[in-house]
């Protein structure tokens, strides 16, 4: 019986996610899973969707994602404290789980599916030259969708951190947060006591399975006169072996990693389908008293009695504030949202990392992950039994290489290029689910990759660590449900077009290492479309190709970054606390003050683990508000004068009592 209904959650799943039909084993390989695996996976169901909520909690979380999820666990761990987490999606699914169909996740029911406005500096290849920025709307959040790396920057970076004002947030600070929750699980990496810990919340292992392009990108590294090592211990300068999110097999989201366990904490409530949609502010006194938020079709609020926690992520966090009246004052004026304080750096200081698409190169040897060779039962049944197999691999993921253009310090130890190299690349699913997912235009696929559908290939994506561009966001409208106006500013400083094409080159120059001409490894060099009138392997060709298939690879931030009060542009300060409001922090990837040198989940991670610490010494330790005296309640009608009742519905009073 348990089997069956595990099946049929299962199909659910499926059904769940949009484009599955055109993965005919999918049905086959969930039910493979339902039966030898559902319960044994990951014996730690998934947490309650709370239906009715107290009215007023201790904290209120907004967003359940990498940072939320750190929140909601660490400060529900204070008995005497009542936490809600607020998240606008639901939860995740068995095909979440399998690592090699995270691109299947981009454009689903999981994906909030933001596409920046068009600009000529990037994304020229894609539809109307929007880039499309996935993002998680599920408990557990971007983690959710995310290739798993883990990667946890650079020492400089926090120490850079710290130089800008923000005393606590040095590397020596900040590391033993990244190991607090770690649970290593390589026994080499874990015996490194410096760097790696054992027993944390979030699993870390190496990839369950590898091709034989893994061993040779290394090879290449060592060839090139690289170190080989740990990129998260002492150096970062070198090749490696990427760390995973990963737990037996499936991904460790940070829901899994930090919600699941706790699940039957009473303190704890979580409430999925609950988009936030303003932070309630007094206005004199300007302090945050509580949330609305949409659930089930009505508006609700929420009180908070200590805090109120943004950790909506890099796009919603700064759209909520201003919504809320915090953010540049002259914008909110413009879009009709009264002030409540002039925040000009809400929305601005946006950072992410680019990469180039479509370096792929070919091989003579069937070694690379082509899906329509690995996708079957057998690798289903591998998957479900063994917990390896192709579908472990995070969509070819296997190696990591930090590597200096000539415009870093290479003696500084602080890369500019991060290549993420893969044993599949664009082409290797036949022109289905990667280019949907970095929205390519049907002419610009076929011109360049059509050819090579499903054969033999790698990848190796250069990532610009540093960019000097800055974007920001900006509201559409005072409409909570329209989504935020996003400009990249991709490319703009001309630096990190630079940056990029010696990137380009490094990576040309990998393919041409023996341990890769073994494979017969050649560059795939169909011009582009927009750059064929230039000369191949010139600058001016590689200047061209940077700015056609931008790949953004998911790291927005830094959109209300945290700063001494001395800098007008900082949102949050050093505690995370929100300049000019009292009780409501911003915590996730938009308080980075700069983009860390490498993929940032970790870091987010990171970031929350210290901030639910800040939190517990405000309170555990009587700070401000030890002092503050207990606010009443707005009665209903007094609800009814803040305008938020769904006059609609005629709802009195929403709050469960
Ligand atoms: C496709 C993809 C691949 C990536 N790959 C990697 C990788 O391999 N390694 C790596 O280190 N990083 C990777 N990243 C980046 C990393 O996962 C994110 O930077 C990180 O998860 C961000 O954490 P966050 O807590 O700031 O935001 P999120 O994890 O995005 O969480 C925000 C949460 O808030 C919720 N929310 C938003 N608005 C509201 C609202 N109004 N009301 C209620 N809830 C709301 C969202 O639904 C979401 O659950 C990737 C990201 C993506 C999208």
């Amino acid at each position: 019986m348990g089997v069956i209904t595990a099946i049929t959650t299962a199909a659910k799943s499926a059904l769940a996610i949009g484009g599955l039909k055109k993965l005919t084993f999918i049905p086959a390989m969930l039910a493979t899973l339902a039966y030898f695996h559902y319960e044994v996976i990951d014996p730690e169901s998934r947490p309650f969707n709370q239906k009715i909520l107290r009215e007023e909690y201790d904290f209120v979380i907004v967003g359940g994602g990498s940072a939320g999820s750190v929140m909601a666990n660490r400060l529900s761990e204070v008995e005497g404290w009542n936490v809600l987490l607020l998240e606008a999606g639901g939860h995740e699914t068995d095909i979440s789980d399998v690592p090699l169909l995270s691109l299947y996740l981009h454009k689903s029911k999981l994906d909030w599916k933001y596409r920046t406005q068009p600009q000529d500096t990037a994304c020229q290849a894609m539809i109307d030259k929007r880039c499309c920025w996935t993002k998680g709307k599920v408990l557990g959040g971007s983690s959710v969708l995310n290739t798993m790396l883990y990667i946890r920057g650079n020492r400089r970076d926090f120490d850079q951190w710290e130089s800008f004002g923000n005393p606590g947030w040095g590397y020596r600070d900040v590391l033993p947060y990244f190991k607090k929750s770690e649970d290593q699980r390589n026994p080499y990496l874990a015996k490194d006591t410096r760097y790696h810990a054992t027993g944390g919340y979030l699993t870390v292992q190496d990839a369950p399975y590898n091709t034989p392009l893994g061993a040779a990108f290394i090879q290449a590294g060592e060839e090139m006169g690289y170190d080989i090592h740990d990129v998260n211990g002492d150096k970062q300068t070198g090749y490696g072996w990427y760390q995973f999110t990963i737990r037996r097999g499936t991904r460790c989201s940070a829901a899994k990693a930090f919600l699941r366990p706790v699940r039957l904490r009473q303190n704890l409530h979580i409430a999925l389908f609950s988009h936030v949609t303003k932070v309630l502010i007094e206005k004199q006194t300007r302090r945050a008293y509580g949330v609305e938020f949409i659930r089930d079709g009505r508006k609700q609020v929420v009180y908070a009695k200590r805090e109120v926690i943004l950790s909506a992520g890099s796009i919603a966090s700064p759209q909520l504030l201003m919504l809320s009246g915090v953010g540049p004052a002259q914008h909110l004026e413009e879009v009709g949202i009264e002030v409540i304080h002039d925040s000009p750096g809400v929305g601005r200081n946006l950072q992410d990392h680019i990469a180039i698409g479509g370096l792929v190169f070919r091989v003579d040897y069937p070694v690379s992950l082509v899906m329509n060779r690995l996708v079957n039962i057998n690798s289903a049944l591998r998957y479900a039994v063994t917990e390896d197999g192709p579908l472990t691999s995070s969509i070819g993921l296997e190696v990591v290489a930090f590597i200096n253009t000539k415009y870093a310090n290479a003696s500084d130890d602080w890369p500019d290029i991060e290549f993420m190299m893969t044993s599949a690349s664009t082409p290797s699913d036949g022109g289905t689910q990667v280019k949907k997912a970095h929205g390519l235009t049907d002419e610009f696929y076929d011109e360049v990759f059509s050819s090579i559908n499903n054969e033999d290939v790698f990848g190796i994506f250069p990532m610009m660590l540093r960019p000097k561009s800055r974007g920001f966001i900006k509201l559409r409208s005072k409409n909570p449900l329209h989504y935020p106006l996003l400009y990249h500013n991709y490319l703009t400083h001309p630096d990190d077009v630079g940056v990029l094409r010696e990137g380009v080159k490094a990576a040309i120059a990998v393919a041409e290492t023996k341990a890769m001409k073994r494979f017969g490894a050649r560059f795939h060099s169909t011009p582009l479309p927009n750059c064929k009138h230039l000369p191949l392997y010139t600058d001016e060709y590689w200047d061209c190709l940077v700015r056609q298939y931008t790949m953004t690879i998911y790291h927005v931030s830094c959109t209300a970054k945290m700063g001494p009060a001395s800098d007008p542009m900082a949102v949050v300060d050093p505690q995370l606390r929100v300049y000019g409001v009292e009780g409501l922090r911003v915590i996730d990837a938009s308080i980075m003050p700069t983009i860390t040198n490498g993929n940032i989940n970790a870091p987010v991670i990171m970031i929350a683990e210290k901030g639910a610490d800040m939190i517990k010494q405000t309170w555990l330790q009587g700070g401000y508000a030890k002092k503050r005296k207990r606010r009443s309640l707005p009665t209903c009608s007094k609800i009814q004068q803040l305008d938020l009742i769904n006059k609609k519905n005629k709802t009195i009073c929403s709050i469960q009592r």
